[in-house]
């Protein structure tokens, strides 16, 4: 959604020159001494190369038309130290800023980064991940080759052309201006070429986003793809993409090619004036042919850099387009922050209140006028039918998000008061569907504390029933899981994930039941961790057992955003009301999957 509506944007003709300026101030300060002596280098190109077109005038007039013979060794040397200087100093150029460019990259992947950790939980929502995916990599290197082309073409090309016309303007004023002529056709013609290129290039960058869009949701939903057999639609998705990416990259080379033929032509044209004129000087008005060979060699050699600067408007929209995009995601500030005044929470009892909360993700309220109280120190279940704003409850408690009106209060302190990072330190979440990074068990379980010892990590894996299956693991505890945990098993996972939250020791704990089956062993493995995690803690849990609700100190059932009943299993059973059917036909009909589920029939309730 937010894909289109971004990228689609226009960028301003004017917002290119603020865009480069706000790019080049940002990073000229920091590489400033090492932009120096590019330039210098720079400098040094160009004048080495008015030198060469310069001493054409001397090859002519001493060594041929004088035929002064003391004159063909000092040439022929001037000639090598001229082409020495520039080699070596061409060298000098490419490494230094190559280096720069690097750096650059490597500085804006980083704020690029920091930016995407500091969003809130809805930019992640209505961002693709291939748009991301996209800025970090396609978005930087643009902004490496803006920075490239304007030092480049400004330092040394610009320069290189102001000493080879200073070389024509000194061997002959007239015949300089007539090589002028073909500037304004050169201008015009390019900027229309522009126009057309910052277009195309905008489409591509969608296009690119789609790519990797596909790529990634095949990547992670490859059971979902192969299981369905639907491997043709997102073949199909990709074609287009593809396709569309080829056809802008067509459109936009064929754009930037333009620019040869155009300069190409204008280029002949005004040698070809240039040798009318200057051919006509020397064979009829007798002029020293010198000053003739010198001044076209200067434009000759003019005429490579003149294209670069011709090309430079093309290929720097084309770039600054993808600087435009960073800098969107740069500018963009996350819509939940702390508060200025924000103090730690300091969680005494752990008591847990929604007080009225009204939230909504965009269209439709997701919870309405919400209450409840999870006491300290003891179990609280949420169950309602799928959609009624359990899990939206978690995302609150986390403050992923902002009620739009009521609050969500920590032993009495509405968590909009207290730092984001004690807030999430006060909170062990363990979810259905444990994520594990791509990095040694260890690690993985080191995530739950930063900075807890290894000895730590063991005692909290052998609480969480998990020690002994780590330990067979190939590499053990340094032993990688694998992209996503695919190495490991569901209730290894799971149990990887109460590890966690045992190391975090936090005195709130959510707790998002897997409503997957387990087999027996591996459930009451997890069932006896997870027992051992909730004692003594308060305990928000989205309930699919039977066991789990039925020992719940307070059950909440929700519907469509609201608390319809509370009370404890028998309480709830007794009012004969939702929770009864919910529970009958949630739980009795075995459909959870639930170990305990076949025996519900003949319970007593
Ligand atoms: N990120 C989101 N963006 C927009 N709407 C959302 C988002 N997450 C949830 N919703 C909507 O908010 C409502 C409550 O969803 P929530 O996930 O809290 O329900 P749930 O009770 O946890 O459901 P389930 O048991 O299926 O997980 C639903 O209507 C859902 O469509």
């Amino acid at each position: 959604m937010s894909k289109k509506s971004k990228s689609q944007e226009k960028i301003p003709a004017d917002a290119a020159i603020p865009l480069i300026r706000r790019l080049m101030l940002e990073n000229a300060k920091a590489y400033s001494r090492r932009y120096a002596i590019a330039f210098v280098f720079m400098g040094l190109v160009a004048v080495s190369t008015a030198a060469s077109a310069w001493i054409m005038r001397d090859v002519i007039n001493e060594v041929f038309i004088n035929q002064d013979k003391g004159m063909i060794l000092i040439i022929a040397l001037s000639v090598m130290a001229i082409f020495t200087i520039k080699g070596v100093s061409t060298y000098g150029q490419q490494v230094v800023l190559s280096r720069v460019g690097n750096a650059i990259v490597a500085d804006c992947q980083r704020r690029l980064f920091t930016r995407i950790l500091e969003q809130d939980m809805g930019y992640f929502s209505r961002t693709p991940l291939g748009e991301l995916t996209t800025r970090i990599q396609h978005n930087t290197a643009a902004a490496r080759s803006v920075i490239d082309m304007v030092v480049v073409t400004l330092g040394r090309d610009v320069l290189t052309i102001i000493a080879l016309v200073a070389v024509m303007v000194i061997q002959d004023p007239l015949l300089s201006l007539i090589a002028l002529v073909i500037m304004p056709p050169a201008v015009i013609g390019v900027s229309l070429l522009v126009r057309r290129v910052r277009k195309h290039a905008k489409s591509q960058f969608v296009s690119t986003t789609r790519i990797l869009s596909v790529l990634q949701e095949t990547a992670l939903g490859v059971r979902i793809v192969k299981a369905f057999g639907v491997e043709d639609s997102l073949q199909q998705a990709m074609n287009s993409a593809v396709h569309d990416v080829e056809k802008q990259a067509n459109k936009i080379a064929t754009l930037t090619a333009r620019t040869s033929p155009l300069m190409e032509t204008l280029g002949g044209f005004a040698v070809a004036l240039v040798i009318l004129y200057g051919g006509y000087s020397v064979v009829e008005m007798g002029q020293e042919p010198g000053a003739f060979f010198s001044f076209i060699t200067s434009l000759l050699l003019a005429y490579d850099p003149a294209k670069r600067l011709a090309r430079l408007q093309v290929n720097l929209n084309n770039s600054l387009v993808g600087v435009k995009l960073m800098y969107d995601l740069i500018d963009e500030e996350p819509s939940l922050k702390q508060a200025a005044d924000a103090r730690s929470l300091d969680v005494t009892k752990g008591a847990v209140e929604l007080a009225d909360v009204t939230f909504s993700y965009g269209e439709g309220a997701a919870l309405i006028g919400l209450s409840f109280k999870a006491e300290a120190g003891k179990t609280t279940a949420l169950v309602g039918a799928s959609g009624a704003g359990k899990s939206t409850v978690f995302s609150l408690l986390e403050r992923f998000y902002d009620p739009s009106s009521g609050a969500v209060l920590i032993d009495g302190r509405d968590v909009r008061d207290v730092t984001l990072a004690s807030l999430r330190r006060s909170i062990a979440y363990v979810s259905q569907d444990t994520f594990l990074f791509d990095l040694s068990v260890k690690e993985n379980i080191r995530l739950g504390r930063p900075g807890a010892s290894d000895e730590e990590i063991v005692t909290a894996a052998q609480d969480a029933n998990a020690h002994e299956f780590i330990v067979e693991l190939p590499g053990g505890y340094d032993g990688s899981v694998g992209e996503g945990g695919d190495q490991l098993s569901g209730g290894q996972r799971q149990r990887i994930a109460i590890a966690r939250a045992m190391l975090r020791d936090a005195p709130i704990l959510l707790l998002d039941e897997a409503t997957s089956a387990l087999d027996a062993e591996s459930e009451s493995k997890v069932q006896s961790a997870l027992a051992r995690l909730m004692r003594n803690r308060t305990t928000l849990v989205i309930a699919h057992r039977l066991a789990t609700v039925r020992d719940a100190d307070t059950i909440v059932v929700m519907d469509k955003g609201r608390c319809i009943e509370e009370g404890n299993h028998m309480d709830l059973i007794r009012q004969d009301g939702t929770y009864r059917r919910l529970y009958d036909l949630q739980f009795s009909s075995g459909s959870s999957g639930d170990s305990d589920a076949p025996n519900l029939k003949s319970d007593p309730v």
